[in-house]
């Protein structure tokens, strides 16, 4: 799977239940147009959507299962039992959350990674982090790769996105980082998404600005507003 990703572009497919577009059946045809276009492959939420894009596309699909636990800010792919969804969608590879704050039932990401390995052999792994050290030890625990999809996102790296000419994150990852080093998060245009790849991104994952309209309409919005 890694090969076929490549240098491409990944189409994150996501309406959450509050979101205008959710349903399985629009996100198996945003996978679907995003294939028509070149995509090399399709991240995507919950078991039922990955079923319907695996039934439209015929490219790598990267499954998470957004869920919430009282006992934990960790919401992506956070326990056993959501990988276990994900394996049993098709999926090809799991993302799941890889950062330093305490997960649901206390259990050590050390801890995660060597049950999903047990159980579920076949799935390949991708760590979702928000910092070096992070990224540094999902590679000694395993992972077959990175992404910088919680960069900004955890209260310790809140507003560092890894665009708005702030690459250096990036740099330092991918200098770093033996596995392969997925950018993804925030990425609005064509012009970041090559930036990505010419700073070493082995893959640039891009979602809302191609798949959540609400958001596009509303960038077009606030870009026509008079200075
Ligand atoms: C932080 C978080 O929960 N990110 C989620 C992870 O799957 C998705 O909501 C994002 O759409 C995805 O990461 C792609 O990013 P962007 O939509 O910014 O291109």
């Amino acid at each position: 799977m890694l090969e076929k990703i490549k240098n491409g572009l990944i189409v994150s497919c996501q309406a959450l239940p509050d979101e205008p577009l959710h349903s399985s059946m629009i996100m198996g045809r945003m996978a679907l147009a995003a294939q028509e276009g070149g995509a090399v492959g399709i991240r995507a939420n919950t078991r039922e959507d990955i079923m319907e894009i695996k039934n439209q596309v015929s490219l790598p699909v990267i499954g998470i299962v957004k869920k919430e636990y009282p006992d934990s800010p960790i919401y992506i792919t956070p326990t056993l039992r959501e990988v276990s969804e994900i394996a049993s969608s098709g999926a090809d590879m799991v993302a799941v959350d890889a950062t330093y704050r305490e997960r649901p039932h206390n259990i050590s990401l050390s801890e995660y990674v060597q049950s999903i390995r047990i159980h579920f052999p076949e799935l390949m792994l991708m760590a979702d982090i928000s910092t070096i050290g992070e990224a540094i030890e999902a590679e000694r625990l395993g992972f077959d790769c990175i992404s910088t999809t919680l960069v900004g996102y955890t209260p310790y790296t809140k507003g560092q996105y890894i665009n708005h000419n702030n690459y250096g994150l990036l740099r330092e990852l991918v200098s770093t980082i033996n596995i392969p080093v997925i950018a993804e998060g925030n990425i609005l245009t064509p012009e970041m998404a090559r930036k990505c790849l010419e700073i070493g991104a082995y893959a640039v994952v891009v979602g809302g600005a191609i798949t959540r309209p609400q958001l596009i309409t509303k960038r077009f919005i606030n870009g026509m507003k008079a200075d």
